[in-house]
């Protein structure tokens, strides 16, 4: 099969201007480009946490097994009930939760039944033993109107059908979908194999941690970001230091990157002041293109495919500022990554209302850095952290959101409602 080529995908949009690019456009064109890397293991269901599930589960039995009641009280066949007058009813046996009794009250009979008791035949409907007007040992008795027909039965199969879909491929696996498999009796489950990415940062004024800081430098926060972010998403990484601002090196390392990992991503080196042999060892190793996207931050990106001694690696080339590289993260490659993955994880907007003015020209995307919280009306508002400079790492570390100010939005008054993408959520 022929591999398609960013040309290919790029020819599909007819004002294609590589210098001048909507981020739904760079969004696109990775897609399209993106291929999913497939490769399937099977693991122990603890294992499966956070994992992307590569195959549909079926139920293989239905949840609950058999219809059972819902509270502690007594079983009962809603037919006998007096609408008008109480109702007493025989007490014929006990019955605990998986412990099926086997017994058919008649009529006029009931049992008592604790939670999870397989309902006896015949019986429709279990009133709670709070609920019971006098109980004796042989006996109770039940005022009118007290409960209906079907009351507090909980029916077999109601969360799953035998032979149903429980969960869908692609979905990554959450708390809630291990107990939801460990209900099914499932010990093992196909996930997709985790993506290798590789990443260094390149810059000659970058100093790791332990290391003196001469003057004009600054230490390497990028490889701690991208390593945090990466495993956030679950990815076997492979962390390559930093690149000195050298031809060989640089093609040393990625050629080193593009044999070992499904995916390599590098920081700083892609604007216009970059040294240009970055562009030309990046473009001489594969498919890749060099865009200036509209939007703040993160304009500058590098993205394409490389290949050395016959394997090939996707390339994100992120820009250098400590904002730029984890916002382009964020709205590129991880959506790119996920695909890979074959994962479906959609970010989700949600409104809020902006505390602020924002000023914002319309033609590009900014996401801007916000903390969410209550206002004093109880409606969700969002407040900006400060200086938003590409370089003011702190303006992320304060933020729980990003505020996405859209294209074609224009300045933002305060009160207005913004769309905003939450950092945490509950799960
Ligand atoms: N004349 C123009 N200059 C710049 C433009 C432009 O369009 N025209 N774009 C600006 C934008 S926007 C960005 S973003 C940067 C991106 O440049 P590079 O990707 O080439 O990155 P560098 O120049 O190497 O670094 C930028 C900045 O970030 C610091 N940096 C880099 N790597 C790290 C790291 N790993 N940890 C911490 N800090 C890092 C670096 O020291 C620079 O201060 O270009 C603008 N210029
Ligand atoms: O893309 Mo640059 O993002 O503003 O620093």
């Amino acid at each position: 099969m022929k591999n398609t080529t960013l040309n290919d995908v790029t020819s599909c949009l007819s004002d294609y201007d590589p210098d001048a690019l909507p981020v739904r456009h760079a969004q696109r064109i990775i897609n399209d480009f993106i291929t999913p890397v497939g490769a399937i293991e099977q693991v122990a269901l603890r294992s499966a946490l956070d994992r992307v599930l590569a195959a549909d589960i079926i139920s293989p039995i239905s949840v609950p097994a058999h219809d059972n009641s819902a509270m502690d009280g007594y079983a009962l066949r809603g037919a006998d009930l007096s609408e008008s007058s109480a109702t007493t009813l025989k007490v014929i046996a006990t019955v605990y939760a998986g412990r099926p009794s086997g017994i058919v009250p008649q009529a006029g009979e009931c049992v008592r039944i604790m939670t999870g008791g397989v309902m006896p035949e015949g019986c429709d409907s279990v009133i709670p033993q709070e609920h019971v007007a006098s109980i004796s040992e042989t006996a109770i008795t039940i005022n009118p109107g007290t409960i209906r027909t079907g009351d507090n039965r909980r029916f077999a199969g109601e969360d799953l059908m035998a032979g149903s879909a429980a969960i869908a491929k692609g979905k990554i696996i959450r708390p809630a979908d291990l107990g939801l498999i460990a209900s099914l009796g499932i010990a093992e489950v196909p996930v997709m194999r985790r993506l290798r990415v590789a990443f260094f940062s390149t810059g000659d004024e970058l100093r790791s941690i332990g290391e003196p800081l001469e003057a004009g430098c600054v230490y390497d926060s990028n490889r701690y970001t991208l390593f945090g972010m990466l495993t956030r998403l679950g990815c076997d990484i492979v962390d390559m230091g930093i690149v000195r601002d050298d031809p060989e090196a640089l093609e040393q390392a990625l050629r080193t990157a593009c044999e070992n990992v499904d995916a390599v991503i590098t920081s700083g080196g892609v604007s216009v002041g970059a040294a240009d042999y970055t562009k030309q060892i990046m473009a001489e190793l594969g498919d890749v293109t060099f865009w200036k996207i509209g939007m703040r931050p993160g304009r500058p990106l590098a993205f394409g495919r490389i290949n050395s001694n016959g394997k090939s690696a996707f390339l994100f080339g992120l820009p250098g500022n400590p904002v730029a590289v984890m916002v382009s993260f964020y709205f590129f490659a991880r959506a790119a990554l996920l695909r890979m993955m074959g994962a479906q994880a959609p970010q989700l907007l949600v409104k809020a209302r902006s505390a602020g003015a924002l000023r914002k020209k319309p033609g590009r995307t900014e996401y801007q850095r916000g903390i969410l919280s209550t206002n004093e009306h109880g409606e969700q508002q969002v407040r900006i952290t400060g200086s938003q400079g590409s370089g003011i790492l702190r303006s992320m570390s304060e933020a729980n959101c990003m505020v996405v100010l859209h294209d074609e939005q224009g300045n933002v008054a305060a009160g207005d409602l913004v769309d905003v993408i939450l950092f945490e959520g509950l799960v």
